[in-house]
C-alpha cells in the first residue's frame, strides 16, 4: 500500500521528530537524500556528476534552504551549480553560505544551458497559485532540460493536487518523509513525473489517502476454493442497456464475465444481443448478491433504479442510474452501495460545475461519500474512492486511453462482479478500478471497451506477480 498524509500530519510529525534531534537534521537527511537522486539521475543522463551544470530555482522557505544544501552537495562533486533567488532578500541563509563555501555560486536570472533543474520554490509551504515572482522563474525552465522537483512541484497543492495558474512539470519529485495527496492525484500527480520518496524518520499516524498495489488487490481478490459453487462464488445482476443503447450491455456483461462472480444475471431489453455475444448469461430477474443499474439505461427509467436501491442485495449505480438520485433513499440501506459518477454525472449529483470537481477532485469525492452515505468511485485521469471517513483510495493503475466509449460499461461490470463475490463497496470499486487500468495498460494504444475486457483475466493474474 502507498499512503499520503496531508500537510497537516506531516509538519505534526515533522515537529515531533525535530524536537528529538539537534537543529537542521532533517534538513540535512532531505538534501542528502535529494542530492543522491540528483546524482543518479546525472549519472544516467550524462555519465556522472563531475562538469554538470546544475541550476537551483530558491524561494524564500525551506524548500529552497533543501535544494541549495542539495547543491552544494553536488557542488563538492564537481558540479558547476548557480542557484536563483526567487527573492534575494529571503533566501535560506545556511543553505546560501553553504552553497558559496562549496564553490556554488548565486545569480539573477536563470541559465539557459543546464543538465539539470532543481524546482526548489515552493514545498509544502505553498499557498495558491505561484506570485508571480515565482511564475517569471517556472518560465524561464529551458526546454528539454530534466527537472527534479524538490518535495513537489512548485505550484501543485499538497494536500489535493489542484493547481491553480501556471506549476512546474517535473521529471522526478524527490519527497521527504512521506507522499503527499498532491502527487498521487490529478492535475497534480501528472506534473510529478516519477515521485522517489526519501526516508527521513518521521513517525506517522493513519493516512488521509493510500493507494493499493499489486500485492494488495491479490489479497482482496475472491478466488474459488475446492467446495465453492457457482452460487457461493455470487450472482451478479446487470441492469443496462435500451433499445437505444444495447451495447452498454453487452460491455457491462463482459466486464462482469471476468469479475470472479460465479454467474452473470441479464435484465432489460437487450437480452437478445447479451446472449448473442454471451451465452453464459441467465436472462430475466432472479436472486443476486449485487446489482449493476445503469449503463445506457437511457431516460425513464428512476423506478427500476429506485426499486433496487429498496432492496436488500448490495447495488452498484452508474452512469443514467445516477439521474436523480435520492440521498435519504440511499442513506436508509444497509446493504453495500456504491455510485461510479464521472466528472460530469459528479457534478450533477453536488450541485456545482463540472469544471469544479475535475480541479478539486478529492473534495468532490469526499463530498460526494458524505452527501449521499455509500462509497463513490469518481472515474477521471486518476480515479478515487471514497468511503465515509476511510482513506480515499487513489487508483494507480489508469491510462489516458481508457477515456473510451464503453469502458465505464465494462468497470461497471467487473465491479458489481467483485461486489458479489462479498468485497465492500470501497474495496470493489478500489479493485474494480486497479485491474481495469492494468488490463487497458495491457491493450496499449487506442484500445476498444471489449479488449479491456478479453484483458482482464490476464491483469487478475498479474496482481499475483509483484
Ligand atoms: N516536513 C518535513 O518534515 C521537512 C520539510 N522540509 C522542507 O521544508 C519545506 C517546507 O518549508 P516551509 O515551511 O518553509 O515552506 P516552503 O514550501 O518552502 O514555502 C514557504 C514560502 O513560500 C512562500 N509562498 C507560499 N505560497 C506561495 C506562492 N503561491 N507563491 C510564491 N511564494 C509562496 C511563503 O511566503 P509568505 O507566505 O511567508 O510570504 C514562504 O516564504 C518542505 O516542502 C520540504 O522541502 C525538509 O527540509 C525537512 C523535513
Ligand atoms: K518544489
Amino acid at each position: 500500500m502507498r499512503t499520503a498524509y496531508s500537510v497537516e500530519t506531516v509538519r505534526a510529525a515533522e515537529r515531533e521528530l525535530m524536537a528529538r534531534l539537534p537543529e537542521g537534521a532533517l534538513m540535512q537527511r532531505a538534501a542528502a537524500g535529494l542530492a543522491a537522486a540528483c546524482a543518479g539521475r546525472l549519472r544516467r543522463t550524462r555519465g556522472g556528476v563531475y562538469g554538470a551544470r546544475v541550476v537551483l530555482l530558491v524561494g524564500p522557505g525551506d524548500n529552497g534552504g533543501d535544494a541549495l544544501y542539495a547543491g552544494a552537495r553536488l557542488a563538492r562533486r564537481g558540479a558547476a551549480v548557480t542557484a536563483v533567488p526567487m527573492d534575494p532578500e529571503r533566501t535560506h541563509p545556511g543553505g546560501s553560505a553553504a552553497l558559496r563555501a562549496a564553490g556554488g555560486h548565486l545569480a539573477r536570472a536563470v541559465p539557459q544551458r543546464a543538465d539539470l533543474v532543481l524546482d526548489g520554490l515552493l514545498g509544502i509551504g505553498g499557498r495558491g497559485g505561484l506570485r508571480p515572482a515565482a511564475a517569471a522563474l517556472v518560465e524561464r525552465i529551458p526546454p528539454g532540460v530534466p527537472v527534479v522537483a524538490v518535495d513537489l512541484p512548485s505550484g501543485v497543492d499538497a494536500d489535493t493536487g489542484e493547481v491553480a495558474g501556471p506549476a512546474v512539470t517535473a521529471d522526478v519529485t524527490v519527497t521527504f518523509g512521506a507522499y503527499k495527496p498532491g502527487l498521487l492525484i490529478d492535475p497534480g500527480a501528472s506534473r510529478a513525473g516519477a515521485v522517489h520518496l526519501v526516508d527521513i524518520g518521521l513517525e506517522l499516524p493513519s493516512p488521509q489517502v493510500e493507494a493499493l498495489q499489486h500485492a494488495d488487490v491479490a489479497g482482496l481478490l475472491p478466488e474459488p476454493t475446492a467446495t465453492s459453487d457457482k452460487y457461493r462464488r455470487g450472482v451478479v445482476g446487470i441492469v443496462a442497456g435500451s433499445a437505444q443503447y444495447p451495447g452498454a450491455a453487452v460491455l457491462a456483461v463482459a466486464g462482469a464475465l471476468r469479475g470472479g462472480a460465479g454467474a452473470v444475471r441479464y435484465v432489460g431489453p437487450a437480452a437478445e444481443a447479451v446472449l448473442a455475444r454471451y451465452p453464459e448469461t441467465l436472462i430475466g430477474p432472479g436472486r443476486v448478491q449485487a446489482w449493476v443499474v445503469g449503463p445506457g439505461l437511457g431516460e425513464g427509467r428512476a423506478g427500476e433504479v429506485a426499486e433496487l436501491l429498496a432492496g436488500d442485495a448490495a447495488v452498484l449505480v452508474d452512469a443514467d442510474g445516477l439521474r436523480g438520485l435520492d440521498a435519504a433513499a440511499l442513506r436508509a440501506r444497509s446493504a453495500p452501495t456504491l455510485l461510479t459518477p464521472h466528472a460530469g454525472e459528479a457534478a450533477a449529483l453536488l450541485g456545482v460545475s463540472r469544471e469544479s470537481v475535475e480541479a478539486g477532485r478529492l473534495d468532490a469525492v469526499r463530498m460526494l461519500t458524505q452527501r449521499y452515505g455509500a462509497a463513490v468511485l469518481l472515474k477521471g485521469s486518476t480515479t478515487l474512492v471514497a468511503s465515509g471517513g476511510a482513506a480515499v483510495r487513489v487508483n494507480p493503475t489508469g491510462t489516458p486511453w481508457l477515456a473510451t466509449a464503453g469502458s465505464g460499461d465494462v468497470l461497471s461490470g467487473l465491479t458489481g462482479s467483485l461486489l458479489a463475490g462479498g468485497l465492500s463497496g470501497a474495496d470493489a470499486g478500489a479493485v474494480g478500478a486497479y485491474l481495469h487500468g492494468l488490463a487497458a495498460r495491457r491493450v496499449g494504444g487506442p484500445l476498444l471497451a471489449q479488449q479491456v475486457a478479453e484483458a482482464l483475466p490476464d491483469a487478475w493474474q498479474d496482481t499475483r506477480h509483484p
